[in-house]
């Protein structure tokens, strides 16, 4: 249904993105790919070293680096940071493919990363502001995803991968029932010139 095209998972930290996303590759029989891991890979230290040591500012290049790397291929799911959506320059690399939003309350975010010590951004007393602060800054830019998944408190990866499945279907079909559309305006109402 995608001939090819890849996704790009997009959302706050611990929504699920890496989970999810390898599950969707396999049933897409994609690649799967995360950006987090790709730049350890690449830079051989962890998220929270870069952030220790070099800062925020030089991870976002990384970030950025390794989009624009990853978006010109095809047959990929694409796990990102959760901070991708905020550089504007960022998204010319995310429309290559479909984006999939995946959202969960604040609330169930906290639970699940209440005892994490890899997240830099979360380091700090009051995980719940952090997360609703984090969100308002952001939520305008996940909501310009193509998909947008609500997770349900007790959803399973594996049922929220059957949910991105159908929805990137539906996605799939809307698109190419607006392009048949357009290729017929094109051939009833050919393109006339001032001239005409
Ligand atoms: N549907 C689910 N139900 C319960 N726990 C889940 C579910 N999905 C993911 N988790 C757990 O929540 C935690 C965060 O998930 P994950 O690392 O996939 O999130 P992420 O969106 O990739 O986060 P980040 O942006 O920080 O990389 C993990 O411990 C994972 O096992
Ligand atoms: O939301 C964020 O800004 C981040 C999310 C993680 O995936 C990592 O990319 C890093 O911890 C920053
Ligand atoms: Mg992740």
């Amino acid at each position: 249904m995608l001939n090819g095209v890849s996704v790009f998972l997009i959302g706050m930290m611990g929504v699920g993105k890496t989970t999810i996303g390898q599950l969707l590759a396999q049933r897409l029989n994609y690649e799967f790919l995360d950006t987090d891991m790709f730049i350890e890979q690449a830079t051989g230290q962890s998220v929270s070293t870069i952030f220790a040591e070099s800062g925020e500012s030089i991870f976002r290049q990384l970030e950025t680096a390794t989009l624009s790397q990853v978006s010109s291929r095809l047959r990929k799911v694409v796990a990102t940071g959760g901070g991708i959506v905020v550089a504007p320059d960022n998204w010319s690399y995310l429309k290559h493919g479909v984006i999939v939003w995946l959202d969960l309350p604040v609330e169930q975010i906290q639970k699940r990363l209440s005892d994490d010590t890899t997240r830099p951004l979360l380091q700090q007393q009051d995980l719940g502001s952090r997360l609703n602060q984090l969100l308002s800054e952001r939520r305008s830019r996940y909501a310009q995803a193509d998909i947008h998944i609500l997770i349900q408190p007790d959803e399973t990866p594996d049922q929220i991968t059957e949910r991105v499945l159908r929805a990137i279907a539906q996605e799939c079909d809307r698109k190419r029932q607006m392009d048949e559309a357009i290729q017929q305006l094109n051939k009833e109402m050919p393109f006339q010139t001032n001239a005409d």
